[in-house]
């Protein structure tokens, strides 16, 4: 950039409305600009204004707004690589399949046979474990457990369904999924749908870089296990990081970590979150923080006073009130241009409004300098077949 037009100082611009060639016109933007994003203007600019050549002064300070508001997406053009990051259970690996099928051609096509019923053990697992933390002494969950164990047989359809009629006498507000979907787990020739995989938990274990087709352009998601243990793994990807996601939980609130029945979860999350906003390695990384678990926080809030665990808050049972604190706790600690959705990462219609729009925002502009996608599609239900180990901590 700066060898096409070397003789001439930006400070012979000034706001007089005239006409300059656009190569001049970056020129004078330079100074504050990298090489990355010089070149990558000039290609912008090339489409922005259909190779005319021409521009007025005052298109120059709007473009240099432009190139700056892009300016962070630099980095991503350099590393396309989104990193989830966030503590356990808060849904990274849940986006990951939603992202999967979002950008899938066809997602009801997008796991074979085998694929699905590589979830069904996990998926009995986690059943087990919703019939525990319902009550793990009552007789009824304790037959339909052992059923379970010994997989599927006609005695456990039967006890299903008396377990069904009881839904109304539970005390939970929150009845989990898979208890709902009994009649149809335990059907014989049960294969998992796609809803059920995306509610399926199985903790996440060490790195799980997966390589995504975006309209033809490679872009990685990078899947982290949250969980103390696995966060030390994180920072070998810090440097490589194009932009963050930060999952976190809004039903954290009551909750303690797995690892530590003293430290409560979003008192954790907060802090967590504050290391990696602050993290030298993402000065210049675009941040986008989900807070997910919308439908369980919005149930939970009725039974559980925020304000037991937040006493500043006052709020009451009311979620927007109760929504709305905890965006400004996630905030306070935040950069100024962190962008934050409420999310539920299980309902696809809304989490798919999220990815649209985290796609807009910051990898459409992008697509041009990336390179070609891969033909086949990623490995995620691989992935997480081979780590079958399930958390039973509750939600
Ligand atoms: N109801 C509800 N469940 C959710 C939501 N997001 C995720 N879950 C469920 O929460 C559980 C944990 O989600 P994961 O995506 O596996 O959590 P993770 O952040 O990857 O956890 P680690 O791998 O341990 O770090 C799964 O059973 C999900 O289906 C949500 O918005 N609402
Ligand atoms: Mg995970």
């Amino acid at each position: 950039m700066t060898d096409l037009y070397p003789d001439i100082p930006s400070s012979t611009i000034d706001r007089r409305v005239y006409s300059f060639p656009a190569q001049l016109v970056l020129h004078a933007l330079s100074e504050k600009l990298d090489p990355v994003v010089d070149s990558l203007s000039v290609a912008r600019l090339h489409s922005i204004f259909d190779k005319r050549f021409h521009l007025s002064i005052d298109t120059l300070f709007s473009i240099r707004s432009t190139i700056s508001r892009h300016n962070s997406q630099a980095m991503f053009y350099q590393k396309p690589n989104i990193l989830l990051l966030g503590p356990g259970e808060t849904g990274k690996t849940t986006l990951l399949k939603q992202i999967f099928h979002a950008f899938s051609d066809s997602p009801e096509q997008f796991y074979t046979d085998r694929e699905r019923a590589q979830y069904v053990i996990p998926i009995f697992h986690n059943t087990v474990s919703a019939l525990e933390r319902l009550d793990a002494t009552n007789d009824v969950w304790g037959a339909l457990k052992t059923t379970l164990e010994n997989l599927r047989n006609s005695r456990a359809l039967a006890i299903s369904s008396r377990l069904i009629s009881s839904y109304s006498e539970s005390p939970l507000e929150y009845v989990d999924y898979f208890l709902d979907a009994l009649p149809r787990i335990l059907a014989k020739d049960y294969l998992p749908s796609n809803q059920d995989i995306v509610q399926c938990n199985i903790r996440t274990t060490g790195i799980h870089p997966n390589f995504i087709n975006l309209r033809g352009s490679a872009v990685s998601v990078v899947d982290f296990g949250g969980q103390f243990s696995e966060r030390r793994k994180w920072v070998n990807w810090f440097p490589k990081a194009g932009m963050i996601i930060y999952v976190a939980s809004l039903s954290d609130y009551d909750e303690t970590c797995a690892e530590d029945s003293s430290t409560n979860r979003m008192y954790d999350s907060m802090e967590l979150f504050d290391s990696v906003v602050h993290s030298e390695w993402f000065t210049d990384v675009p941040i986008v923080l989900l807070l997910n678990k919308t439908d369980v926080f919005a149930q939970k809030l009725r039974r559980t006073p925020l304000k037991q665990y937040f006493h500043d808050y006052t709020g009451g049972d009311n979620y927007d009130a109760g929504s709305t604190y905890i965006i400004n706790k996630f905030l306070s600690r935040a950069r100024p241009d962190t962008q934050v959705y409420l999310t539920s990462a299980v309902d696809e219609e809304r989490i798919l409004e999220t990815i649209n729009d985290i796609y807009d925002k910051y990898l459409e502009p992008a697509l041009p300098y990336l390179a070609p996608g891969p033909s086949s599609k990623p490995n995620i239900p691989i992935q997480v077949q081979v780590q079958v180990s399930v958390s039973t901590t509750q939600h």
